[in-house]
């Protein structure tokens, strides 16, 4: 289990409106709100988040139309403030712009050799610099009878890697809306040193009084690490109502900040000393017995 150094640090989650189906004006109004999260608050934010899918309307029949090729390739870092895909530049270039690192919420990712679809959220540090990216591991295929079917494996691929990426503040694990749903992403990410679990996102209606903050306070308690998860603003017009409540949960699961639906930026000051007193309190990290847990795969 790796050791945590981590030092404070303030996140703030855009919790962004008026994603549409024009591409360009969701970029201009992303780009916007990131130099708003910058300069407005008296303590400038160290990490800035977007929501999942935040360039193109969600679902699975839009990807194909909006997809971008980023062409990373894990562990590499890449300028591409002028020669990435159109996203990819104005992400690559507000980042340098605000000075911040940015997890740039999710977009449909085409990947050149294979023509596959991902659902890839991306990060860049305060130089512009693109430096990670997670492909989603875990397609949101579910059917609840006169709820919500969603089937986004239509069109789109699973990614197979954990993300996780170093900052001067500490490792962050990465990962995106439903992949939160398996603790096993969170607990890699947290053994692996990650002071927080960070996840662009974006339930519904339906699953998102349900679970939304019972999942992120499971993943904190697990794992005593922060979580939080960043949704687009709901709009009742379009055809995808996300749940909002952008929320922010300490290693003791507490819920320390949240909003509610409308758009909204969210400002969290994240103490990795909670996350020392949690772990010495109350030691699951040390307690936990993989000899005892040894076909959890087979059963
Ligand atoms: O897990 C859920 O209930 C919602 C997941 C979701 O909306 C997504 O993965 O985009």
């Amino acid at each position: 289990m790796a050791a945590i150094v981590a030092k404070p640090f303030r996140l703030a989650l855009i919790q962004l409106g008026n994603v549409t189906a024009n591409k360009t004006a969701n970029l201009a109004h992303a780009r916007e709100m990131i130099l708003r999260a910058a300069t407005e608050s008296p303590k400038k934010p160290d990490l800035v988040v977007l929501p999942e899918c935040f360039n193109s309307p969600y679902g699975h029949v839009h990807f194909p139309q909006y997809a971008e090729e980023i062409n990373y390739t894990p562990g590499k870092r890449y300028d591409t403030a002028t020669t990435g895909a159109e996203s990819i530049k104005m992400l690559a270039a507000v980042a340098k712009e605000a000075g911040v690192w940015l997890i740039g919420g999710s977009i449909p990712e085409r990947d050149p050799a294979t023509q596959k679809l991902y659902n890839t959220a991306t990060v860049y540090d305060p130089e512009g610099t693109l430096v990670a990216q997670h492909r989603k591991v875990h397609l949101f295929d579910i059917d609840i009878p006169g709820k919500i079917t969603f089937q986004e494996s239509k069109t789109l691929s699973a990614g197979t890697s954990v993300t996780t990426f170093e900052t001067p503040f500490g490792k962050i694990g990465l990962a995106i809306c439903y992949d939160v749903r398996f603790p096993e992403l969170a607990m890699l990410a947290g053994r692996q040193g990650c002071v927080a679990m960070i996840y662009p996102g974006a339930f519904n209606l339906t699953t998102g009084p349900l679970h939304w903050e019972l999942l992120q306070r499971a993943r904190a308690v697990d794992n005593q690490i922060f979580v939080a998860m960043c949704s687009p603003a709901r709009d009742m017009n379009a055809e995808y109502h996300a749940w909002g409540h952008s929320t922010v949960v300490d290693p003791m699961g507490h819920v320390f900040a949240t909003t509610e639906h409308d758009e909204a930026i969210v400002y969290a000051d994240i103490d990795p000393e909670i996350l020392r007193s949690a772990r010495a309190g109350i030691p699951v990290t040390v307690h936990r017995r993989f000899d005892v847990y040894t076909d959890v795969k087979e059963v």
